[in-house]
């Protein structure tokens, strides 16, 4: 019993690790990926410097989780067909820009976001400068 635990926490650890792992992977392969994480930190350092509520906290969280997230999946889907259909194929074709289509659909959520959550106090800030 004890020792099944045991065994219990070393999978899910080597799990954990091979995940991370496919995190950094994407990251170090993917442009794209580069560039989410990138605008993720800048929003996040925007949303400390305008001291955003909670609620705008957890907005942001969702939208750059959800880009990631579908970042993620593309890379997969693209390293799967590249190995099942090197060669020219319409399904391949149709699988690769539906996963692209998927990563167009969050990026156009976390743009939505950001505009919801930073428009009132960036206009409060101008607002603020000018008078
Ligand atoms: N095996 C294939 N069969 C048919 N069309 C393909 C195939 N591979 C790629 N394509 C087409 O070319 C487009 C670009 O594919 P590619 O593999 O270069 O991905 P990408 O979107 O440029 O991503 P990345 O640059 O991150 O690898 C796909 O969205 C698809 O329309």
């Amino acid at each position: 019993m004890v020792k099944n635990t045991a065994v219990g926490h070393k999978k899910f650890w080597h799990s954990f690790r091979f995940a991370a792992h496919g995190i950094a992977a994407a990251f170090k392969s993917e442009l794209n990926m580069k560039v989410h994480s990138f605008l993720a930190v800048v929003v996040l350092i925007a949303a400390a410097v305008f001291r955003l509520p909670a609620a705008s906290w957890m907005l942001l969280l969702l939208a750059i989780t959800l880009v990631l997230t579908a970042e993620l999946l593309n890379t997969a889907i693209e390293a799967t067909i590249d190995l099942v259909s090197p060669a020219i194929h319409p399904l391949a074709k149709k699988a690769k820009d539906t996963a692209a289509g998927a990563v167009l659909l969050s990026a156009v959520f976390a743009l939505i976001t950001g505009l919801y959550v930073f428009y009132g106090p960036v206009i409060d800030w101008i607002t603020g400068l000018m008078s």
